[in-house]
């Protein structure tokens, strides 16, 4: 199966540092990958490439959207134009919007797929009023996916910390993507809602075909959810393959210098 995200030869430099170093990595159509490394290792920056925050210095990031199959190069594009593409992310750090609510910031997120323009939004005609309340259903409908609906009207702040952490892969899919990028979304978590992500990324990639790509810290998550997983550190790729072949690796244990691998 060709991939839908095919990244080739990655390489980003912050003056004299080279954070990654040609690195290569493919996602195929319903994949879970998981993209671990020790600390420091190039994880993010490599998201972040991916996704407009940064130029890469060099290498190819290649989309072949599962819709419009045709392959397209996305370097350089900036981060809403990657969103547009079908590539949604979360970060490491919460970013929501905590004055506003669940509700509010999953609408947010529906923006980037709405026709009205400035002028539709200040003139308000029947055609953009119309496209406020579908907004309003499709937001109301991915929070009862992602089990979030009782607290639709709630201030985003008042959310206990696994549901803000679900909030922001909510407002992701609202912006309709074949690809959603999670950077430590089990970060923080008690071993509970751990568990509830571990079904809702499942759950996700079942029921809505999107396709994941997590960077994950926490062992047991990643072994029990990936279909694949590649390992990095210093900036290199320094291993790919299953779970199993991965709890194995040699190189892989001594990057981790005998950290608990195998979950
Ligand atoms: N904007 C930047 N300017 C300079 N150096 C940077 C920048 N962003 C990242 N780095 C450096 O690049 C390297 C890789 O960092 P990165 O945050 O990508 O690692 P990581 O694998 O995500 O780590 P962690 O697991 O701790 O989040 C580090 O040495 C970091 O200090």
């Amino acid at each position: 199966m060709e991939p839908i995200l095919d990244v080739q030869q990655l390489t980003m430099d912050f003056g004299g540092l080279r954070a990654l170093d040609k690195v290569d990595l493919d996602v195929r159509q319903g994949e879970i990958v998981a993209l671990i490394g020790p600390n420091g290792a190039g994880k993010t920056t490599f998201f972040n490439c991916i996704t407009g925050i940064y130029n890469p210095t060099g290498g190819d990031v290649m989309i072949s959207p599962p819709k419009n199959g045709a392959a397209q190069r996305i370097n350089g594009l900036k981060p809403n134009r990657v969103t547009e593409k079908g590539l949604a992310r979360t970060f490491q750090n919460i970013r929501l919007f905590q004055n506003m609510t669940v509700l509010e910031n999953v609408m947010i997120g529906c923006h980037c797929r709405m026709k009205a323009g400035i002028l539709g939004a200040v003139l308000r005609g029947i055609s953009t009023r119309r496209e406020e309340e579908a907004v309003v259903q499709k937001s109301y409908s991915i929070l009862k996916k992602i089990g979030l609906d009782k607290h639709v009207n709630d201030f985003a702040k008042n959310l206990p910390y696994g549901a803000q952490r679900r909030l922001e892969i909510a407002r992701a899919m609202a912006t309709e993507p074949f690809m959603l990028l999670l950077d430590e979304p089990a970060a923080g978590m008690n071993p509970h809602e751990t568990q509830e992500l571990d079904e809702l990324i499942l759950r996700i990639r079942e029921s809505e075909g999107i396709s994941i790509l997590l960077i994950e810290h926490d062992m047991k998550l990643v072994m029990s959810l990936s279909d694949r997983i590649f390992v990095m550190d210093y900036g290199k790729k320094i291993a790919q393959g299953t779970p199993a072949a991965i709890s194995k690796n040699s190189d892989v244990i001594k990057a981790y210098l005998g950290e608990e691998i195998d979950a």
